[in-house]
């Protein structure tokens, strides 16, 4: 696990990066810019237990791509998931915050996540454990503001204007980021890649 001294601002990304793409260099990018962070985590996950079937490319190549694309020295690229046998999210946050109890942290997703956020394991207790920022997706700007996370979670949104506050807030803390989109996604890539091949 990255180090993170007393204080300093971190953001948690998480995600399968199948491949990685400019869609998430530009949420990460929003994160660092509109939640003043001084890092990055980009957490590269060994797979989203709630996709079943196809199992993603191999953790370093996906780790590989990773660092090749985010050219940034506040984003630390790292796969630390893996090492402790971790799959659920919830258990990262409680590894994350048992190991490195003086940063303050902030759990960064795509819109998409929030529509599904409630499926995920123990996901109340993950947003009573740290601060959300939510970035905008095309396709997905919405309806995740309707389901039953936002609804839950509702009374503890920021206001956007805000945002620079959510690393220093207790939690349940959470806001909504609008800001440059990108229409990518990882399937789509993947599709290409197989019609081409
Ligand atoms: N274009 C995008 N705009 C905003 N957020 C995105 C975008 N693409 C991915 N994300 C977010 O980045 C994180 C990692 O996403 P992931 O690796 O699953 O990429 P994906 O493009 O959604 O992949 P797939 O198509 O395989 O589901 C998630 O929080 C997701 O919401
Ligand atoms: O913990 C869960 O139940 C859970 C369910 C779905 C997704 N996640 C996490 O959400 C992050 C984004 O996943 P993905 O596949 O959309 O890139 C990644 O860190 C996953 O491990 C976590």
């Amino acid at each position: 696990m990255p180090p993170a001294p007393t204080g300093l601002r971190v953001g948690l990304f998480g995600g399968s990066f199948d491949p990685p793409h400019e869609g998430h260099l530009l949420v990460a990018e929003t994160a660092l810019r509109r939640l003043r962070l001084d890092r990055l985590w980009w957490i590269v996950s060994p797979g989203n237990p709630l996709k079943a079937g196809r199992p993603p490319a191999p953790l370093e190549a996906r780790v590989s791509l990773c660092r090749r694309l985010a050219d940034d020295r506040r984003i630390v690229v790292t796969a630390f998931e893996a090492s402790h046998h971790i799959r659920y999210t919830a258990d990262l946050v409680d590894l994350v915050l048992t190991h490195r109890p003086t940063a303050r942290f902030v759990w960064v997703m795509g819109a998409d996540n929030l529509a599904t956020f409630h499926r995920w394991q123990s996901w109340r207790e993950i947003a009573t454990r740290l601060p959300i920022a939510v970035v905008d997706r095309p396709g997905a700007t919405l309806a995740p503001l309707s389901s039953p996370a936002a609804r839950f979670l509702a009374s503890e949104r920021l206001p956007e204007a805000d945002a620079r506050l959510l690393p220093g807030l207790s939690p349940p803390a959470w806001t909504f980021l609008h800001g440059r989109r990108s229409t990518l996604s990882s399937t789509r890539l993947r599709e290409a890649r197989a019609r081409s091949s």
